[in-house]
């Protein structure tokens, strides 16, 4: 009796270990299926129907060939499963089932200001995941990334060399700030309360910057970022752009705002763009700041539910596109006070990531 049962234990086990791995070898068509369901701009067309979409109506608006509507059906079957639809009308007749958006398809709709669409057409690019078929090929030879092994080059330069990805590029960042700027600017004004100026590090083309410069009409702003980045674009009048490198020097501020940047370099060019920082925000002879927007890692402990994953899965994109990093509260202070600053603040008010204030 007794063996028998730890018998079933040791299947059961065994067969739920094999399922486990299924999983693991097949999470890339959750990816691809988003990507797919985005380029066929499904949500859209659910949005504009204005009402839950029946099958055979959802098939009919669809930019696909005639051969190919028997499979839409098993299409958005897996995407439902993942919550990207949920079903209205559950029937025997499977044309007649009737889908409608999820918070998470509303988020993909392209005239949604903060449309997540921009990211998914830029993160699942072959650009950026062709590198994965190499990664132990990187463990093993000197190569800075994953990405130089694949591309020959560092991931600045190829967005400098390629019009095509470098707009896919700088749009999903922009669409991500606008999704942040709306949340700053609405729970955290008072982060700007007495400052003049403000330079955007690494601000790319300025989608943050021009809302700020909006928000805040009697603050000053500036863009700075790599000179092919910045070139021919044009400011406003409290906004203008400014082309140089944050390792060499930053222009004189109030404050400073680094969003998603420090998590792309390692601890070493993290304390020098700091210090730069220090230095930009010191020769105004005020009490400035630096504001960074970035994640602190979670342990297991303190996480809800998918958070943890997430941010390990952000954690290896930087490790394979650039040599970056994510931190925790621990490695985030020990950056802080390696490059001279004597107090910070940490707000986790931005989902998965924070706003940290560092003063000198
Ligand atoms: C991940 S993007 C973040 C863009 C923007 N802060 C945002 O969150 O949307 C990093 C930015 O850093 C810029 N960058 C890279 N190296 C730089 C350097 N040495 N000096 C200034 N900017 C740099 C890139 O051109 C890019 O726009
Ligand atoms: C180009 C590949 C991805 C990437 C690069 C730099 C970033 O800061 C980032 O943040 C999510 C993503």
């Amino acid at each position: 009796m007794e063996s028998q049962k730890n018998e079933e234990n040791v299947t059961s086990n065994l067969l739920k270990a094999q399922s486990h791995i299924w999983n693991h070898i097949f999470n890339f068509i959750n990816s691809m299926s988003l990507k797919c369901v985005v380029d066929l701009g499904i949500p859209d067309i659910i949005h504009n129907y204005g009402k839950p979409i029946s099958l055979s109506k959802l098939i009919s608006l669809l930019p696909i060939h005639p051969s190919k509507t028997c499979f839409i059906h098993r299409l958005m079957r897996i995407m439902t499963h993942s919550s990207f639809f949920s079903q209205y009308n559950v029937t025997e007749n499977e044309l007649e089932i009737e889908y409608m958006l999820t918070d998470a398809s509303i988020l993909l709709l392209k005239d949604n200001p903060m449309s997540v669409t921009p990211f998914v057409h830029a993160m699942l690019d072959p650009v950026l995941t062709n590198p994965w078929h190499q990664f132990s090929t990187w463990l093993k030879n000197d190569d800075p990334t994953t990405f130089e092994t694949t591309h020959r080059m560092l991931l600045w330069e190829y967005v400098a060399c390629d019009s095509k990805f470098s707009n896919l590029f700088n749009e999903s960042m922009a669409s991500d700030t606008r999704l942040v700027t709306n949340l700053l600017i609405e729970k955290c004004r008072g982060v700007f309360n007495g400052l003049e100026s403000l330079v955007d590090v690494g601000g790319g083309t300025g989608t943050m910057a021009k809302a700020l410069a909006k928000s805040f009409p009697q603050m000053e702003f500036s863009v700075f970022d790599l000179p092919h980045v910045v070139d021919g674009l044009q400011g406003s009048e409290n906004l203008n752009y400014v082309g140089g490198d944050m390792f060499k020097e930053i222009p004189p501020t109030d404050a400073i705002l680094l969003k998603w940047i420090l998590h792309d370099w390692n601890d070493e060019e993290c304390v020098k763009i700091l210090k730069n920082c220090k230095d930009a925000i010191s020769k105004k002879g005020k009490q400035g700041k630096v504001i960074v927007i970035d994640m602190v890692l979670e342990s297991e402990k303190e996480s809800i539910n998918e958070s943890v994953e997430t941010q390990l899965f952000f954690d290896m994109l930087m490790m394979v596109v650039l040599a970056g990093k994510e931190r925790n509260k621990k490695e985030w202070i020990k950056l802080i006070s390696s490059a001279g600053f004597s107090d910070y603040k940490i707000t986790p008010i931005l989902g998965l990531r924070s706003l940290i204030e560092i003063y000198p």
